[in-house]
């Protein structure tokens, strides 16, 4: 059989509704048609053409990128895209760009924060793209201590004016992107100072660059922070820095929806939490769990397509040698990865969900779940991040050599993931915020306030404390019921012992400190057991198609018994389940990826990638890999001519070197 044939051997072998999966993937048949249109007319456009974008010097890069913000917006333009259709082209662009900061952060920043009159002023500008923004909170000297800041805007009520100054070195804003050379505006984030008081660190909306002639304003410094980790990939973003002298702003250009500036310098809180001036990053970070799933999936969707193409070893009789993807060691490896991405959609599809709803409780001054959608976001962008930035570099392991090529499209996907585990805050920063929520919820357990949502569980905190997991024979594992216990004991009993080792402490602040690296690990349980409950929930819903439900089920249990082998460690050592049931839930591990195994071409078909956004030959639709990879070998600079440059200089006179010393 010839490469080409692998994969459509492959896809014969699927045990379910393909089109169907595509749908519950997409999340809607209106998601799906739209993302498969548009995902075409992406690929199709040769201004979108991406395979040589890492051969671009970083000048070359930063104007394609350019020109394909300017080209998408054109298109959008041209053919009235909505809102969402607009989305999803600059997703299948697939390449950072200021755009990404001017609708994703800039934006929501002035729609969270803002007040009507300011929203009403400055959104209309924004969507038309009549001036571009970026948000600059991040400074050199603090990122993750955003109370540390030191930007200031004193007000000065002689002119009804702020004045945003940098005072020292380490207050430039360092990082925004879009910010080193495209935004004419920028949501700064600065310390309010009026009348020598210091009222913390508010919003402001401020003009960096003319509008005629994209000059920087007077007091105004402003460049790109330089080249970051990787060829191409996230240097196509202008990362910024920017310094104020003294630049003077209206009054009115403060964002005033959480606490308010009066002409005669009076400060005012509304009802409104101090902490939603940090919405912003609340709104973000429930994105970047969404945008994980794609990341992984993608990279899932090479690895398993080249390891079906790939053969190694085990010809019998001169016959075909063995699939690399039938080994068991690569199925060990590669189909958790696959049911981490469906995972990771998932609880994304929820996160969405009760983002909208904290959202709408907010506009009817609904406060109380704010500290819970901070924490699930916070959290979920930790491990789903941190999660798939490890997951890529296993793809590009498990396709050995080939891997390591650019054409692969995994480096590059690697180096422009990583930061995620970086941006929207510190992965260890964000899962030390959600052990504080959880220290919280454990203090708070016995005062008649019954937690609620995602910490609900806690509220049966002495069950989960001394409950045996029933588990006796492999196939218990397959309980969602079971599954869902024995992860609420190990995330009960890990907050339950921190908060006990915790009280121990007279300063409970150096507890926190002292214990932090314990406190993580508890915080990483509770966001797994959100993961895998929300996955359980998926699938009590009607989920037609023919195997589709089935397949997800398989996934989901492959998912959960993945994470509890993993962390055995933590399930054994709190007691929540036996060494033996660990051995039982390995055993049944083992039969899921055979169960899975026919299905899995399918279910990264079911992604419904293009060859375009994949940007793999490894991965590529037909399966054509060899031949593909031998002939981009051909189209590379160094193969432009027989002898390369340099050769007269710099090779010949060592070759020729002999005949001198022979002379000698
Ligand atoms: C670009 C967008 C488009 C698409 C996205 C896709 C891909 C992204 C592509 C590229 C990346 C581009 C952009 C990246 C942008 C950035 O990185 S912007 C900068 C982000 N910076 C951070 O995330 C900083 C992290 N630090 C913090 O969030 C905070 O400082 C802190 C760690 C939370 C600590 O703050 P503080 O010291 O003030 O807080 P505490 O004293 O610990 O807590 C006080 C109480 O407030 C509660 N809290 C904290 N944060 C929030 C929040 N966000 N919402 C609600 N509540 C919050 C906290 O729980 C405490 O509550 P309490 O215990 O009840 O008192
Ligand atoms: C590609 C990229 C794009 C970005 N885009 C933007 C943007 O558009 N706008 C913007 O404003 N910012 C942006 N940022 C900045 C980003 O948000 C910060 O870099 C991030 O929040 C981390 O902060 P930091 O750099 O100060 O890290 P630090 O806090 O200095 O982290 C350094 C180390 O210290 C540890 N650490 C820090 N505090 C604690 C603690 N309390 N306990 C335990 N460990 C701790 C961290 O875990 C980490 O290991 C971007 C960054 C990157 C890389």
């Amino acid at each position: 059989m010839e490469a080409v044939d692998y994969l459509a051997e492959e896809r014969r072998k699927a045990e379910f509704d393909v089109e169907e999966m595509k749908i519950v993937w997409a999340g809607s048949r209106h998601a799906y048609e739209i993302s498969d249109r548009v995902s075409r007319l992406v690929a199709s456009d040769p201004v979108f053409r991406k395979d040589n974008r890492t051969m671009l010097s970083r000048k070359d890069l930063f104007k394609d990128t350019l020109r394909k913000a300017a080209h998408a917006w054109k298109r959008i333009i041209e053919l009235r895209l909505s809102e969402e259709e607009a989305k999803t082209l600059r997703f299948y662009v697939d390449q950072p760009a200021y755009t990404d900061l001017h609708w994703g952060m800039f934006i929501p920043a002035i729609k969270g924060q803002g007040t009507e009159e300011q929203q009403q002023k400055w959104l209309p500008m924004a969507y038309k793209m009549q001036i571009i923004g970026c948000y600059a909170q991040t400074e050199l000297g603090h990122g993750s201590n955003v109370q540390g800041l030191e930007t200031t805007a004193k007000f000065d009520p002689q002119t009804d004016e702020f004045v945003i100054h940098s005072p020292t070195l380490t207050s430039s804003k360092w990082w925004p992107g879009g910010l080193g050379k495209v935004s004419t505006h920028a949501v700064v984030y600065a310390r309010l100072i009026i009348d020598g008081q210091d009222h913390g660190v508010h919003g402001f909306i401020v003009q960096l660059r003319s509008l005629d002639d994209h000059s920087p304003l007077p007091g105004i410094t402003v460049g790109d922070v330089g080249m970051k980790f990787g060829s191409g990939a996230y240097n196509s973003m202008d990362n910024g820095v920017l310094r104020f002298d003294h630049v003077r702003i209206p009054r009115n250009q403060m964002l005033m929806r959480v606490s308010q500036v009066t002409r005669e310098g009076k400060y005012m809180q509304s009802d409104v939490p101090r902490q939603l001036v940090y919405g912003t990053m609340v709104y973000v970070r429930q994105t970047i769990v969404s945008d994980a799933s794609r990341a992984l999936s993608r990279a899932v969707c090479i690895a398993t397509r080249y390891s079906a193409v790939r053969r190694q070893f085990g010809s019998q009789n001169g016959g075909p040698e063995t699939q690399v993807i039938n080994y068991k060691t690569q199925q060990s490896r590669l189909f958790p990865l696959l049911a981490s991405a469906y995972a990771f959609k998932f609880v994304g599809e929820w996160l969405k969900w009760l983002y909208a709803d904290v959202t709408q409780r907010l506009e009817a001054n609904d406060f109380s779940t704010l500290p819970e959608a901070h924490a699930c976001t916070a959290g979920l962008k930790s491990v789903t991040t941190s999660a798939t930035a490890d997951a890529i570099e296993e793809c590009r392991k498990l396709c050995g050599g080939h891997g390591y090529l650019s054409s692969s499209g995994l480096p590059e996907l690697f180096a422009v993931y990583i930061p995620a585990c970086t941006y929207e805050g510190d992965n260890i920063v964000l899962l030390l915020q959600v052990a504080r929520f959880l220290m919280k919820t454990v203090s708070q357990l016995g005062s008649g306030k019954n937690p609620v949502g995602t910490t609900a569980y806690m509220g049966r905190v002495e069950h989960l404390t001394q409950c045996n997991c029933e588990v006796q024979r492999a196939e218990d594992w397959l309980k969602p019921s079971v599954i869902l216990e024995a992860f609420e004991a190990r995330a009960a009993r890990m907050s339950v012992a921190c908060a006990k080792s915790l009280s121990k402490f007279s300063n409970p602040e150096e507890g926190f400190a002292e214990l932090s690296a314990d406190l993580v690990e508890a915080a990483v349980a509770h966001c797994q057991l959100i993961i895998v409950s929300k996955f359980i929930e998926k699938l009590q819903q009607d989920i037609p198609g023919k195997g589709v439900k089935r397949q997800l089920e398989t996934l989901c249990n492959i998912y959960a018994l993945y994470l509890l082998h993993k962390h055995l460690g933590d399930f054994i050592s709190t007691g929540s389940i036996s060494p033996k049931q660990g051995a039982l839930a390995n055993e049944q591990l083992r039969l899921l990826y055979s169960q899975v195994r026919p299905s899995v071409i399918a279910l990264v078909d079911a992604f419904n990638y293009t060859d375009h956004y994949l940007g793999s030959i490894l991965g590529c639709y037909d399966g054509n890999v060899y031949q593909k990879l031998y002939d981009e070998a051909w189209k590379d600079p160094l193969n432009e001519t027989v002898v390369p440059d340099g050769y007269h200089e710099y090779i010949r006179p060592i070759l020729k070197q002999h005949i001198r010393n022979a002379r000698l």
